[in-house]
C-alpha cells in the first residue's frame, strides 16, 4: 500500500468503496438535492402565506398555500427517510468491507506480526476504529450535498428577499466557523488518547479474564483492579474532556444562531417600519438564516467527527499496510519428493529487538522412520526450533529444509498439509471433540476419528461421555483436563496422517504410564514418519533414535541416550537433576 499523508489516509481507505457504491451514492445525491431544494422553497411559501394570506385575511389563499406546503413537507419527509436509509446502507457496507479486509490481513500475520500489534489492539482496530469510520461515512453521505446547498442556496435566496440584513448572515457564519475550528482543534489530541486507551483497556481486560484463576490464587485482585482502574480512569477522564468540548460546541452554535436571529428581527423590524420589507419576508429571512446555520452546524458535526475517524483510519491502515513477515513466494516450488526429511542448516534466529540470538548455527537432520528428541532447559529454544520447522517464523541466518527444499521456496499451505503439529498449549477451539479433530481433516470419517483417539489413548474418556465425539468443548478446551486436551491435540495431529510430526512437550500433562502407551502407539502406527519431540523431560525422549541437546542457543550434544551419557556433560546434568527430582 502506498504511503499517504494523514489527511489522505481516510480518503485512500474509502476510495475503493466509492466505485463499488456508485449507484447508491448517485441516488443519495439526487434525493438530497431534491429534499434540500424543497426545504429551501418552504420559507418562500411561508412569506407568501403571511403576506398574501394572513395579512390580507384571504382564507382561500391560506388554504391553497397551506395544502401545497403540507404536500411539500410530506415529500420532504419521505426523501429524508430515503436518504437516511441509503446513508446507513452505504456506511455499513463500507464498515463490513473494512472489517473483512482487516480480518483477512490479520489472517496472514505470523506470530511476530501479532506480537507487534497485540491482540487487544487488533480487536479495537477491527471493531471500534471501523465504527468511527462508519460513523463519519454516514454523516458525510447524509450532509455532503445537503450542507453546501443549504448554506449557498439559503444565502442567495435570503439576499433575494432583502440584501440589507445579509451582513448578519456573513458575520454569523464566519464567527461560527472560527468557534468550531478552535474547539475541534482541542478535541483532536484527546481522540488519539481515547483510541490508545481503549487498546490498553482491551489488553488488560483480556489478560485478566484469561488469568482470573491465577490472579485469585495469588490474591492479586487488588493489583489487577488497580491496572484496570488506571486505564478505565484515563478513558473516563479523556472522554469527559471531549464531552465538555462537545457541550461547548453544542452551546455555542445555538447561542450564535439565536443572537443572529434576534439581530435579523431587529433589522427586519426597522425595514418593515420603513416599508422596505414585509412581515412574511422577515419570517422567511429568519427561516433561511436557521437553514444556513443548520447547514453550518451539520458541517461542524462532520468536522468534529472527522479527526477521530482520521486517527482510526490511520490505525486501520497500519494493519492493512503490514506486510506479513512470512510470505509465500510468488513462484513457490514444490519439492521433487516427500521423503519427510527435516534439515536444519546452520540455522540461527534472533527475535526482533532481542539482544542475543535464541538459536545460533544449529545443524541437524530428522529422518523418516525415526524419532528425534530435542532436549533442553526452559527457554533453551525448543519451541522456537519447532516454529522454524513449521515455518511459523523464518531464520535470521541459515535455512530449514523440508523434503529436500528450503522452506522459504515452498508454498506454506502445501508444507502444512504434510505436518502434524501439537503446540505446547494445545489450542482447542470451542465446538465438539469431533469438530476439533476435523480441523486436521474435514472429511475424516467417525471411524478415522476413533482410530486417532485410540493412538492418542483418548478413546476411554471420549467414549465415557454419552455424547461421545459430540461432547462439547469450551473455547481453549477449558472444560477438559490438561492431559485430555493434550491427547485430543495429539489425535488431531494424527488425523491427516502426515509424514512429519512436530510435537512440543506433548506428554507433559500425562502420567508416565499413559505417556509410555501413547509413545508405543505412535511408534506402531507411524513406522515411516519423521517425529520430532521437544521437551525438557528426559523420560519423554529417552528412547528416541536421536536426541539433540540444546544449551545456550547451540547444540551441545547429539546422539542416542547412551552415547550422550558418555559424551555430553549437559545431558548428564539434566539426567541427574531429573532422576533426583523423581
Ligand atoms: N515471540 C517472541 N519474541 C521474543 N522473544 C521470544 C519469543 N518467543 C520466545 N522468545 C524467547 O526465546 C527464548 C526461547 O524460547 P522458547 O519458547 O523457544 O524456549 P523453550 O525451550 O521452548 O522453553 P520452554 O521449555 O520453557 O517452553 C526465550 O528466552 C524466550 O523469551
Amino acid at each position: 500500500m502506498k504511503q499517504h499523508r494523514p489527511r489522505r489516509i481516510l480518503w485512500s481507505l474509502l476510495k475503493p468503496y466509492i466505485r463499488q457504491l456508485a449507484w447508491p451514492l448517485i441516488a443519495l445525491i439526487i434525493i438530497q438535492i431534491a429534499a434540500t431544494t424543497l426545504s429551501l422553497y418552504t420559507p418562500f411559501l411561508t412569506a407568501r402565506l403571511v403576506d398574501e394570506g394572513i395579512a390580507k385575511a384571504d382564507v382561500s389563499r391560506i388554504e391553497h398555500l397551506g395544502v401545497i406546503m403540507l404536500v411539500l413537507a410530506a415529500i420532504s419527509l419521505v426523501l429524508s427517510v430515503a436518504a437516511t436509509i441509503l446513508g446507513s446502507r452505504i456506511s455499513t457496507t463500507v464498515s463490513r468491507g473494512l472489517r473483512r479486509e482487516v480480518y483477512r490481513r490479520v489472517g496472514t500475520f505470523s506470530a511476530l506480526d501479532f506480537d507487534r500489534f497485540g491482540t487487544g489492539s487488533l480487536i479495537t482496530r477491527t471493531t471500534n476504529d471501523v465504527n468511527q469510520v462508519e460513523q463519519v461515512v454516514f454523516i458525510v453521505t447524509t450532509v455532503l450535498v445537503t450542507a453546501p446547498i443549504m448554506v449557498v442556496g439559503g444565502t442567495v435566496l435570503a439576499i433575494r428577499v432583502s440584501a440589507e440584513p445579509a451582513p448578519i448572515i456573513v458575520v454569523t457564519a464566519v464567527l461560527l466557523a472560527i468557534v468550531v475550528v478552535v474547539i475541534v482543534r482541542r478535541m483532536i489530541p484527546q481522540y488519539a488518547i481515547i483510541q490508545k486507551t481503549i487498546d490498553a483497556l482491551n489488553r488488560v481486560l483480556r489478560e485478566q479474564l484469561s488469568g482470573t484463576r491465577i490472579i485469585r490464587a495469588f490474591g492479586r485482585e487488588h493489583t489487577a483492579l488497580a491496572r484496570f482502574g488506571e486505564q478505565n480512569d484515563t478513558l473516563a477522564r479523556t472522554s469527559y474532556r471531549v464531552g465538555m468540548l462537545q457541550v461547548l460546541l453544542m452551546t455555542a452554535i445555538p447561542l450564535i444562531s439565536n443572537a443572529a436571529a434576534i439581530a435579523v428581527l431587529g433589522v427586519g423590524a426597522v425595514l418593515v417600519d420603513h416599508g422596505h420589507m414585509q412581515v412574511g419576508q422577515v419570517i422567511a429571512y429568519i427561516t433561511y438564516l436557521s437553514q444556513i446555520l443548520a447547514g453550518v452546524s451539520v458541517a461542524t458535526l462532520l468536522i468534529s467527527v472527522l479527526p477521530r475517524a482520521r486517527i482510526s483510519a490511520e490505525r486501520i491502515r497500519e494493519v492493512l499496510a503490514t506486510v506479513p513477515s512470512i510470505r509465500t513466494r510468488r513462484d513457490p516450488i514444490s519439492p521433487q519428493h516427500d521423503d519427510g526429511i527435516v534439515r536444519f542448516l546452520r540455522t540461527s534466529l534472533a527475535y526482533p529487538d532481542a539482544q542475543e540470538p535464541v538459536l545460533t548455527d544449529v545443524s541437524f537432520s530428522c529422518l523418516p522412520g525415526s524419532v528425534t528428541g530435542i532436549l533442553g532447559g526452559t527457554g533453551s529454544g525448543k519451541t522456537t526450533l519447532l516454529a522454524l520447522a513449521a515455518r511459523m517464523i523464518d531464520p535470521t541466518d541459515g535455512a530449514v529444509h523440508v523434503n529436500g527444499l528450503d522452506l522459504r521456496a515452498q508454498n506454506r499451505s502445501e508444507v502444512w498439509t504434510q505436518m502434524g503439529v501439537v503446540a505446547q498449549r494445545p489450542g482447542l477451539l470451542g465446538g465438539t471433540i469431533a469438530s476439533n479433530l476435523r480441523l486436521g481433516n474435514p472429511d475424516a470419517s467417525d471411524a478415522q476419528l476413533w482410530e486417532a483417539l485410540d493412538i492418542a489413548c483418548a478413546t476411554d474418556f471420549v467414549a465415557a461421555d454419552p455424547a461421545g465425539l459430540d461432547r462439547a468443548v469450551a473455547p481453549g478446551g477449558k472444560n477438559l483436563s490438561g492431559g485430555q486436551r493434550q491427547r485430543i491435540a495429539l489425535a488431531r495431529a494424527l488425523i491427516r496422517r502426515p509424514n512429519i510430526y512436530l510435537l512440543d512437550d506433548p506428554f507433559s500433562a500425562l502420567d508416565p504410564g499413559t505417556e509410555r502407551r501413547v509413545k508405543n502407539n505412535i511408534a506402531a502406527a507411524l513406522p515411516n514418519a519423521t517425529v520430532i519431540i521437544a521437551t525438557q523431560r528426559l523420560s519423554s525422549v529417552a528412547d528416541a533414535d536421536t536426541i539433540v541437546v540444546l544449551g545456550g542457543g547451540r547444540i551441545v550434544g547429539a546422539g542416542d541416550a547412551d552415547e550422550l551419557a558418555d559424551t555430553c556433560q549437559e545431558f548428564r546434568e539434566l539426567a541427574l537433576s531429573q532422576s533426583r527430582s523423581r
